[in-house]
Parts: structure tokens; C-alpha cells; sequence
């Protein structure tokens, strides 16, 4: 039994999440989780709301709360949204949390202690009518480079560039609004990535299994030059800056920048994790000292986290001289993108994830964006689509195949599983193709090829069909009860396989399909000895069929939607 620790890209606390967010991060670990659970590997699959930057503290402000308030209502909003899309974390943590307040303290002071940490003089704008510095995006301004007038302190939207405050013409407080600012000088801590580049590179280079994007963003980076980056901010809310565990002197205003903290919080939250249950040792699964030598830690990200979990975090990990577990696989993905832009949770553009459930139950929206995944490019939604993937390959595929068979099943064998006969070459045929099927399948789904993997799984379904129409129960039943038999309890059993490997992608009507065939659940991952695997529902046992499991979409759904939702050409 292998260890398998999992962790998801951060959700930002400020509101909840969009399909992007899920395709590109918390879904395909989500799946990733449930096929390794099923295989018996001990897995650990941690993820959490990252609270702290000037996002948050802005919204907050938006919705006229303090942010600490604000933050622990959209946690459990998060969290609720989350579970009823069927993401299975073991914990769902907060960056706000005690444990990575002190976590993400002890590394910089031993990265500092390892001198690589510094404390710079750095010019910043100050508000006199705010009394205050004004830090990211509590600045706005003229972009600089296309005069765009809405810019932000840290980057403009208008043409993507990363912006400092002082680059900004013509600058406002989004406070006040007072354009009463001067720069002045102030103290910050730096994280001199400058000196870790060499031994970054060489563990990038220990990664050649990386997938191609992931390995080509970390090499952009490293090829055009690390720099030394601030890791503080002139905020109150966030990790508070210390010495000795104390205040640090000069920095009591301060607090550690929120993409410095948040990765510390995959620790952290195993933390969480730990003190929430009995016999439960994070250290195990982040020490190297302490057994983690036998994990294997897999992240999930979107393109634009993988600077951070290449360079950043590592010079943390690294840097910090201690033992502490390193990344082993990084799977980064593409944007999935509405209507030829982005999703944006700041513009509210897209569908988001209570209102997809508001609409449709959640196994509909999985397997279209784990089988449509932004894996290899970006990947642009559409409602045609969609419905095209739950039309044609939940309802017409799995789901006819269930549906029929059951009926037939309860008309010709009163809902019993019947016994008599002898399998026969058509069935010969079935088991070698399931097993070629079932092996690829298992292949592509170690590997995390999200898509390849459900074209895996569907191929099976599409097996399941065939065999129906070849075999043809509903002849055989006119002249040879026996071969009708055999028949329907092989597709019987095919149809309780198909639960049991569907079950990553679509957990819930899997378990419908699962229920109706008493199966145990959380169900195990099937083994390679298919005659084996297709008869765990033995004759005589009594099944019935679930509701309908998956209800098609019409264009007059899409149509109100795309009007509701705003998605169209
Ligand atoms: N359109 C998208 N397609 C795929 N992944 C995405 C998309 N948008 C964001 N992600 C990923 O979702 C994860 C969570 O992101 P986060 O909550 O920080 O939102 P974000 O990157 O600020 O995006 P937005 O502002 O659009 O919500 C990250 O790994 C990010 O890379
Ligand atoms: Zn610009």
C-alpha cells in the first residue's frame, strides 16, 4: 500500500468558485483521491480557503463586514458548496488558521536564520488622509504601459502586466479616493530567491516526469532570473511579522504576503487535520524524519499557481534546510474559459458553483469538465457542449445501458438475478475487452490524464451497449431461457462494474447504480480478473432499478440558461 498526498490549489476567500476554479484544481484532485482511496492506497487529500491579501480585505469591505467575519462566512460557504459537489477532502482548512500562523512564522525566521531573508528599505505610497500605506489594490491608477485608468496596485487588468504601486500615474486611494499620497520609505522583508536559483533548477531538473506545462513555466522562470520578493505588507490582516516570536521591531504594522503564507498552509491544514481527530500525525505525511519518505505528494493547480509551487514555495521548503516533503508530481492545467474570455470572479462572469447546482445535480457538471478537462490547451465552455456530453454520454451510454438492462431484468427474471447456463464465446469476447479497457483505463488514471481517463471510462460504457445489442437478450428469451440468463447476469454485473469504476468521475449516481446492486461502498478498485470482477452479483440476488439517472438537456434549457447565465456567441 502506497501513501498518496494530495493537495489542491488554494480557493481565494473571495466568493465562491467557478467552473474554471473547479476544472483547473479541486475536481481532477478530487477524482485523482477517489481512484486511490479505491485502489487501497492511504490517501490524504488536503485543501483550504486562502484568506489573507487585499482582495479579501476589500471585499469584506464591500459587503460592509470586518474580514475576519467575512472570511469565516465564505469559508463555510465554500466548504458546503464544495461537499455538495462531492469533493472528498480529508480537510478543508483556513490560511487564517493558528497552525499556519505559527507555521509560516517558524520558516521565515529559519530562513532568515539561513540568511535568506533580508530586511530592505523599500518605497511605498502612503495616504495621509487614510493614514495608512496603501499596499496591492488598494491603489489604483493609470496602467503605464496601455493607459488603461483603472489599473491596480499589483497588476493591470486591462493588459495583464504586473504592476508595482509606484508605477501607477496619476494614483488613488480605493479607500478614500484622496489623491493626497506621498512615497515613503518603509522596512520589508525580502525572500532572496536570488540565491536559491541554483538549487531550484536542480530539483526542477529531478522532475523530468512533470507534465510538459508545468515543467515549461517553471523553466520561463527560472531562465529569466529569479528575483528577491518582498514577503511583507502594511496590513493588518494576515500573519503578523515576528522575531523571536515576538513583534518584530518596526514591523508591528506588518504582516507576511498572502502568497508566502498560502502554500504553508497544505502543512498547516494537515495540521488542522491532525488536532481534529484522534491518531492522526501530520508529520508522518510532511516530515522526512518522521516517515514522509514514502509519500508521494501530488499538487493540482491552474497555469497561473505553477510559478509559485516551482519556485516560491520551494525556496521556502528548501531553503528552510529542514526535512520537510517536496512536491513529487505537479499537474497544472489550462484555462477553461466562458465565452471567448475568462471566468472572473471579480466581474461575476461565468457559472459559479451554487448556481450550477441551483440547475443540475453535480455529477452532470463533473463528467463534463473532467471529460472536456483543460488539460492539453485552454478549453472553451459551451452550452451545446455540455449538453452534449450529458446527452450523449451519461444519458445515452451509462445510462441507457443501466436502465435497460434493470427493465429487463424486472420483466423476464422478476428483478432476481437468474441463474442457469454456460458463458459463451460472446462473453469470452466481453471479458478480454473489458480487461484491455479496464487496464488502459487504470493506466491513464495513475498517470492523472483527466480526459484520456474518462474516454477510458466511456469506451467501457460503450462495451456494455454492444454486448446488449449483439448478444440480444430479448430474442434469446423467445427460445433459450438459459442464454437469456447468462446474459442478463453478465450485463447485470456489468452494469455494478461500471458503478465501481465510475465512482471518481460521477460518485453519486454511481452509488445509485451501486445501491440497486448492494454493492459495498466506497467501493474497491476492481483487479484484472475480470471473470472474477463480473460475478461479484450472484444469481438470486434481487435488484432493482434506480429513478431515472440522468434527465437530458433540451434546447429550451439551454436557451433560459444561456439567457440567465449571459453565455452566448
Ligand atoms: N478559468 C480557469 N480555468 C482553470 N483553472 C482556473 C481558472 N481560473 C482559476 N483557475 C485555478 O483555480 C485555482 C483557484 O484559484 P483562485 O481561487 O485563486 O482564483 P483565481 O485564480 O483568482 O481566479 P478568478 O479570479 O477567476 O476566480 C487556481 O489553481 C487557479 O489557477
Ligand atoms: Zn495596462
Amino acid at each position: 500500500m502506497a501513501r498518496i498526498l494530495i493537495t489542491s490549489a488554494l480557493p481565494y476567500i473571495n466568493g465562491i468558485k467557478h467552473l474554471g476554479n473547479l476544472a483547473g484544481s479541486m475536481l481532477p484532485a478530487d477524482v485523482y483521491a477517489r481512484f486511490q482511496r479505491a485502489r487501497g492506497h492511504e490517501t490524504l487529500y488536503i485543501c483550504a480557503t486562502d484568506e489573507h491579501g487585499t482582495p479579501a480585505e476589500l471585499a469584506a469591505a464591500a459587503a460592509d463586514q470586518d474580514v475576519a467575519t467575512y472570511c469565516e462566512e465564505q469559508h463555510v460557504l465554500q466548504h458546503d458548496v464544495g461537499r455538495a459537489f462531492g469533493l472528498s477532502w480529508d480537510h478543508f482548512g483556513r490560511s487564517s488558521s493558528p497552525q499556519n500562523h505559527r507555521l509560516t512564522q517558524h520558516f521565515a525566521e529559519v530562513l532568515e536564520a539561513q540568511g535568506l531573508i533580508e530586511e530592505r528599505v523599500d518605497q511605498m505610497v502612503y495616504s495621509i488622509d487614510d493614514r495608512r500605506f496603501l499596499p496591492d489594490r488598494y491603489i489604483e491608477g493609470t496602467c503605464p504601459h496601455c493607459g488603461f485608468e483603472k489599473a491596480r496596485g499589483d497588476q493591470c487588468d486591462n493588459c495583464g502586466n504586473l504592476l508595482d504601486p509606484t508605477d501607477l500615474k496619476d494614483p488613488y486611494s480605493v479607500i478614500s479616493g484622496s489623491r493626497n499620497l506621498e512615497v515613503r520609505d518603509t522596512k520589508h522583508l525580502y525572500l532572496l530567491q536570488t540565491k536559491m536559483a541554483e538549487r531550484i533548477r536542480a530539483w526542477v531538473d529531478s522532475h523530468p516526469d512533470w507534465p510538459t506545462l508545468a515543467k515549461s513555466i517553471a523553466y520561463k522562470h527560472l531562465d529569466e532570473g529569479l528575483i528577491d520578493r518582498g514577503i511583507t505588507r502594511d496590513l493588518a490582516w494576515g500573519v503578523p511579522v515576528t522575531k523571536d516570536g515576538l513583534p518584530r521591531p518596526g514591523m508591528e504594522e506588518k504582516v507576511f504576503y498572502v502568497w508566502f503564507d498560502a502554500p504553508i498552509e497544505y502543512i498547516a491544514a494537515t495540521q488542522e487535520w491532525a488536532e481534529a481527530g484522534e491518531g492522526r500525525d501530520w508529520r508522518s505525511w510532511w516530515r522526512t524524519d518522521a516517515g514522509a519518505d514514502d509519500v508521494r505528494y501530488v499538487q493540482f493547480m491552474g497555469k497561473d499557481n505553477v510559478a509559485f509551487h516551482t519556485v516560491s514555495f520551494p525556496a521556502t521548503i528548501l531553503g528552510s534546510e529542514e526535512p520537510w516533503k517536496s512536491v513529487d508530481m505537479l499537474k497544472a492545467f489550462n484555462w477553461l474559459n466562458w465565452y471567448g474570455g475568462k471566468f472572473s470572479t471579480s466581474n461575476k462572469r461565468g457559472v459559479f458553483m451554487d448556481a450550477a447546482l441551483d440547475i443540475l445535480p453535480p455529477d452532470l457538471w463533473r463528467w463534463y469538465l473532467t471529460s472536456n478537462s483543460p488539460e492539453g490547451s485552454d478549453t472553451a465552455f459551451t452550452w451545446e457542449q455540455f449538453a452534449s456530453a450529458v446527452n450523449r454520454d451519461l444519458a445515452d451510454v451509462l445510462g441507457n445501458f443501466v436502465n435497460r438492462i434493470l427493465k429487463f431484468n424486472e420483466s423476464k427474471f422478476d428483478g432476481l438475478v437468474p441463474d442457469g447456463g454456460q458463458i459463451g464465446p460472446l462473453e469470452e469476447k466481453l471479458y478480454a475487452d473489458v480487461a484491455a479497457r479496464l487496464a488502459d483505463l487504470s493506466e491513464q488514471m495513475d498517470a492523472i490524464e483527466i480526459r484520456k481517463s474518462a474516454q477510458a471510462l466511456r469506451a467501457l460504457w460503450v462495451v456494455g451497449n454492444e454486448y446488449l445489442q449483439e448478444a440480444a437478450p430479448w430474442t434469446a428469451i423467445k427460445t433459450d431461457r438459459d442464454r437469456a440468463a447468462v446474459i442478463v447476469r453478465t450485463a447485470l454485473n456489468l452494469a455494478a462494474l461500471y458503478a465501481r469504476i465510475s465512482a471518481p468521475f460521477i460518485p453519486f449516481a454511481a452509488e445509485k447504480i451501486g445501491e440497486a446492486f448492494a454493492q459495498p461502498w466506497p467501493p474497491a478498485w476492481p483487479t484484472s480478473d475480470v471473470a472474477a470482477e463480473l460475478s461479484t452479483v450472484p444469481a438470486g440476488q434481487a435488484v432493482r432499478a434506480p429513478e431515472v439517472l440522468f434527465k437530458k438537456i433540451d434546447e429550451d434549457m439551454i436557451a433560459e440558461w444561456a439567457a440567465r447565465f449571459g453565455g452566448a456567441e
